[in-house]
């Protein structure tokens, strides 16, 4: 089951043109540059935007098809806009009930306490909203959205408004809500940051169009778009917690292509984490260097090169089946004599682990 998605629609000079199929499990981020129609396309899932020939099934309910349209106030819908709007007049408490007093009692999956639970605001319930922080308004507004038990999460920038302290107070609860709910988020960003920390799935708009979507690993490390490009450009490499050694005060992680080290952390041995490597954190060697201080080092095959702003260019590695980006001066490039096919050495220099928001 998933979310399918066909709209067209045209507003003056900008016309959305898109057919999606989304997973209806995690988080679908969508990603593109400002005004390609990114919430347009929120708005059109949650019926506050109409389209004539539009079509949209969420799992098994068609809110929008040929027998009709269903409005929005009747779509299992929770929505986080970029500034909470919550009812300066209610406490936090009537705040979540309010939304909840018109679903039906069989309908209701995710009780207030739940959300609230997830969301960390029990000691926030009889206060005046407006006397909330950004960072509490938000989580408020999120323990709202969910306490509808929507079938889908539609988050548009929830964390634009914030300062990057807020951001880093909210991004755990965000992870919390991805691991424990079984309600496919959809998600607005324009921070590759963000994107690679939540993100399962992503879909790239760009001026109104489907330029490409799939799971997040393999989107961002395409040459072809744009999201390799810049300094944000990043590898998400998922893992597993294979077993600690108090001795030298390291964590090792497997994955598919063989096995970090990390300094050392509390997770639990199995845990599934998500890593992130930056592109400019890893180096090229064509021998395996010895006398280095760098732990990961890992044998590669350049699949890619593409030239990206002079002097750099990025280069496409396969490591076991994982693929990471390295970006390196086009001098390197040329002193390594570079080409598709060659076997390098990657070393990487920093790798943060996403679960715990700890660079490492
Ligand atoms: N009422 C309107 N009339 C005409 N054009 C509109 C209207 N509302 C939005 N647009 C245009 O539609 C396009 C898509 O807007 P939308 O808000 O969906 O983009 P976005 O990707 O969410 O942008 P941002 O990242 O800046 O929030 C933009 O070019 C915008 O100027």
């Amino acid at each position: 089951m998933s979310i399918e998605a066909k709209f067209k629609l045209t507003k003056k000079a900008f016309e959305l043109d898109v057919a999606l199929t989304i997973p209806s499990k995690g988080v679908t981020a969508v990603f593109g540059p400002s005004g390609c129609g990114k919430t347009t396309l929120l708005r059109l899932i949650a019926g506050l935007e109409r389209c004539d020939n539009g079509y949209l099934k969420v799992r098994d309910n068609v809110w929008q098809g040929i027998e009709g349209f269903i409005p929005s106030h009747e779509r299992a819908i929770g929505y986080v806009f970029q500034e909470a709007s919550l009812f300066s007049h209610l406490n936090v408490a009537d705040n979540l009930a309010y939304g909840v007093k018109r679903v039906p009692a069989t309908e209701r999956k995710v009780s207030i306490d739940h959300a609230v639970a997830l969301l960390g605001i029990g000691h926030l319930l009889s206060r005046k909203t407006d006397k909330l922080s950004g960072g509490e308004k938000q989580r408020v507004a999120i323990a709202r959205a969910l306490a509808v038990s929507p079938k889908v999460l539609l988050m548009d920038e929830p964390l634009s408004a914030l300062d990057q302290a807020l951001k880093r107070e909210i991004m755990p609860y965000l992870e919390s809500l991805h691991d424990e709910l079984d309600i496919p988020i959809i998600y607005v960003s324009h921070a590759p940051d963000e994107v690679a920390r939540l993100a399962d799935h992503l879909v790239l708009l760009e001026a109104g169009k489907v330029r490409a979507e799939g799971p997040i690993e393999g989107m961002l490390t395409r040459l072809d778009l744009p999201l390799a490009h810049g300094d944000d450009a990043a590898a998400v490499i998922k893992a597993n917690v294979a077993s600690h050694d108090s001795h030298y005060g390291v964590t090792y992680l497997d994955f598919r292509g063989g096995q970090f080290i990390v300094p050392c952390n509390t997770l639990s041995v199995g845990q599934a984490v998500r890593l992130r490597v930056v592109a400019r954190d890893v180096s090229l060697t064509l021998e395996h260097q010895t006398g280095t201080s760098i732990l990961n080092i890992f044998p590669a095959t350049v699949t890619e090169i593409i030239t990206d702003e002079q002097p750099e260019v990025i280069v496409r590695l396969k490591v076991g089946e994982v693929t990471l980006l390295s970006r390196v001066t086009k001098k390197s490039a040329a002193q390594l004599n570079l080409k598709c096919g060659q076997h390098v050495y990657a070393q990487i220099k920093s790798i943060a682990l996403l679960t715990d928001n700890k660079s490492i």
